[in-house]
């Protein structure tokens, strides 16, 4: 039987969304892992699975590339917001992930008239076990120096609800990537502090209420950029009071995102706005437990994207 299915991004993180009646149909691991192989056409940063939910409007589920599941993701959830709100002509909805039931809504443009949604990130917590992370028996990891990892970068460790290790770099440390994927790599592998691995991100502010982020993602590698990582990046900027809470605009390789952070008392609320893009409609079949992918026509919706990249690239080359 022949299914549909999307590509998409927010961000310039990629994903394929398929939406199935049957969360038992398929091994969403294997073909969450099959989907993102660079030989399928490009391949993508992961799977977004909608699938039927008995306490909110949708449920999302998401595949890495690796086939690993994760329990949250920012760009991601955008996508699957449009969608399911196309679907159901509405304007906003709730949409159930793994660990929270999650607020989400159509957005004015961010500009050029690029599909712009926003999505409520939670749960939020600095407590090292909802990551997991081990390190010297602490409860909390904000704002220090972790000698086996960095003499001088300082870390700060959150999980929104998928776990985040974020840390504050100098010019030198955004303009290379050698030394986070040294250490990024060390923390997804066999390792004495992250047993589930970890998203790693380097976060540079670059101008009022502006900062920078990239990201390299637990399952995928380096990516065009992680919602959850920019808006826990966000978050922490205003508690090291880098920038203001409010709106706080996040810039990556992909392009860019706004984040609002609130934080009450320790009670933190955290929102992310940005595109969600359809970029093409793909066909699969699944026969004999083989898969064959067919890409069937783009939107146009790229091109309007550009506008973005292009804004992006320019307030990044005073970074350069
Ligand atoms: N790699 C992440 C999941 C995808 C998150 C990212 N794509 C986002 O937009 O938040 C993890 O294993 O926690």
């Amino acid at each position: 039987m022949v299914e549909n299915l999307l590509k998409v991004h927010g961000s310039g993180n990629t994903f394929y969304l398929y939406e199935t009646a049957d969360e038992t149909a398929m091994d969403w691991f294997k073909f969450g892992e099959w989907l993102c192989r660079k030989s399928n056409d490009g391949g993508a940063d992961g799977l977004l699975l909608v699938a039927p939910s008995n306490v909110a409007t949708a449920k999302m589920r998401v595949i890495n590339a690796d086939g690993s599941e994760a329990s949250m993701c920012g760009n991601g959830l955008r996508c699957v917001a449009r969608y399911v709100l196309e679907r159901e002509n509405k304007t906003s909805c709730i949409i159930e992930t793994m660990k929270a039931n999650l607020l989400v809504t159509e957005e004015p443009s961010l500009m050029n008239e690029i599909p712009t949604y926003a999505v409520q990130i939670a749960p939020v917590s600095f407590e090292l076990a909802t990551l997991p992370m081990n390190y010297n028996a602490q409860h909390t990891l904000i704002d220090e120096c972790i000698p086996p990892f960095s003499m001088d970068i300082r870390f700060t460790a959150v999980s929104v609800p998928n776990p985040h290790l974020i840390g504050l770099v100098s010019k030198e440390e955004i303009l290379s990537a050698a030394h986070q994927q040294q250490l990024a790599s060390m923390l997804n592998g066999e390792n004495d502090y992250t047993p589930d691995g970890v998203n790693v991100s380097y976060m540079y502010p670059i101008g009022q209420q502006e900062i920078y982020v990239r990201t390299f993602e637990r399952g995928v590698g380096f990516t065009n950029a992680c919602g959850t990582a920019m808006t826990a990046s966000a978050l922490v900027a205003t508690l090291l009071h880098l920038v203001e809470e409010g709106t706080i605009t996040v810039f990556n390789p992909g392009g860019f995102v706004k984040c609002e952070v609130k934080n009450n008392n320790g009670e933190y609320h955290l929102r992310l706005i940005g595109n969600a893009t359809f970029i093409a409609h793909y066909s699969f079949e699944h026969v004999n437990d083989k898969w064959t992918l067919n890409k069937d026509r783009e939107t146009n919706e790229q091109h309007a994207y550009q506008a973005l990249i292009d804004f992006t690239a320019s307030k990044l080359s005073a970074l350069a």
